[in-house]
């Protein structure tokens, strides 16, 4: 937590006389990352399994700062809305949709809210104003969304001093629900990752998910994590609009999309032992499979010709490769080491798209956090 008491030494001591101003209410300040979902996404939406980490390379962050109003401050260009022009005002719009991250920060009060009302959570008086910043690429399949959600639910836990009330395994949920709130298709692993930090198995059995309403999380140490790299290009992708066909699919008992999702969750569960034992062929095996279900269920025109262009040229050098979430970027692996690695470079710079290594972020959990943990495995 940032907390800001800046003040000049002239105005601190009242050296000129006049009495010095009031110092500005100390602010809040939270940072949650991207993810990526390494192994068994998307099962996470079908009570499944994944491996996922807390992606260092982007983050979002989120201020809060005590006001008279209660504020929710629109961001200068993610939610723009003096444009130079119609043609802009379009352009706009059709690259990125009509949304920002002002409906995430207003939906993630109201659940809040909602849930410490729910559970006699007493929430104390005064105002604040809620703004944000990110540099995780819009919709990439980075979690994006859930980064600005998580990062002001940390700013709201630490503004009513209720982070010891609310469970760490439950605060996804909230997340989640947020996301919901607005339509938003999506699961639990992303929100998961970004909650814990570093490296987590998860478990989304139904009896667990049934009876708690949230899986078994598992964090795991990054060291068993060979060097990866993220791929990804300029081809925002709308999470909720690539899920809702399987989802309805799978609602409707769809037998094929439910054997298939049993068997990506699969994957995630054998991938826990690989990493375990550092068996990275194995790892890479279970990589490429992993994507070449989601292919199958989803179908080339829901995933877009970019996006498997990405995973192909991947593969092209011999590195296994799948999505990190629904779309927009790609998580890489070189089984055969540095020179594979260079090989990955150059054909996706020649093919236009970004690639870097992946930073893993170490768990970053406080102690109040991890007080709040009824199990820690
Ligand atoms: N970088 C961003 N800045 C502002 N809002 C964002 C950003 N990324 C996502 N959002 C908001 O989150 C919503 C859902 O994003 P989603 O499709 O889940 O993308 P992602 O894969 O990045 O999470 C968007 O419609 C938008 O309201
Ligand atoms: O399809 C996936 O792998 C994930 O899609 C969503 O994440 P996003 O970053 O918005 O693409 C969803 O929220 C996850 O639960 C899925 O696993
Ligand atoms: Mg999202």
């Amino acid at each position: 937590m940032a907390i800001d008491r800046s003040l000049s030494s002239d105005a601190a001591d009242g050296r000129n006389g006049s009495a010095p101003p009031p110092p500005p209410p100390p602010f809040i300040e939270h940072k949650a990352y991207a993810r990526v979902g390494l192994l068994g996404n998307p099962s996470d939406v079908y009570f499944g399994r994944t491996i996922s980490f807390s992606l260092g390379n982007f983050s979002a962050s989120v201020r809060l700062q005590p006001s008279d109003d209660l504020v929710i401050q629109p961001h200068p260009v993610h939610d723009l809305v003096r444009f130079d022009s119609i043609d802009h005002l379009v352009n706009r719009l059709q690259n990125e949709g009509y949304y920002g991250g002002v409906r995430l920060l207003m939906s993630i009060c109201k659940v809040f809210y909602k849930h410490c009302i729910d559970n006699k959570i007493d929430l104390k008086g005064g105002n604040f104003t809620l703004s944000y910043d990110t540099n995780i690429p819009r919709q990439m399949g980075l979690s994006g969304s859930s980064a600005i959600v998580c990062a002001a639910l940390s700013c709201l836990l630490d503004f009513y001093k209720v982070r010891h009330l609310v469970k760490v395994e439950v605060r996804p949920n909230l997340i989640l629900s947020a996301e919901m709130e607005l339509g938003i298709v999506a699961g639990l692993q992303d929100r998961v990752a970004q909650v814990y930090g570093g490296l987590v198995y998860m478990d989304f059995c139904k009896e667990h998910m049934d009876s708690l309403g949230y899986g078994m999380y598992t964090p795991m140490d990054i060291s068993v994590l060979p060097p990866l790299h993220l791929i990804y290009a300029e081809n925002p992708s709308d999470s909720g609009k690539v899920h809702s066909t399987v989802r309805k699919r799978w609602l409707d008992g769809d037998k094929f999309i439910i054997s298939s999702m049993e068997e990506v969750a699969k994957i995630a569960l054998e991938g826990r032992t690989a990493l375990l034992e550092k068996d990275y062929t194995k790892l890479a095996e279970l990589m490429n499979r992993n994507f070449d279900l989601r292919r199958s269920m989803f179908g080339d025109d829901s995933l877009g010709s970019l996006n498997l262009k990405m995973v192909e040229v991947a593969r092209s050098v011999g590195a296994a490769s799948k999505f990190t979430g629904s779309g927009g970027a790609v998580i890489a692996f070189c089984p055969n080491g540095p020179s594979q690695v260079e090989q990955l470079e150059n054909v996706c710079r020649e093919a236009g798209f970004v690639v870097q290594p992946a930073i893993v972020v170490p768990s970053f959990l406080n102690e109040d956090d991890l007080k709040t943990l009824s199990h820690c495995s």
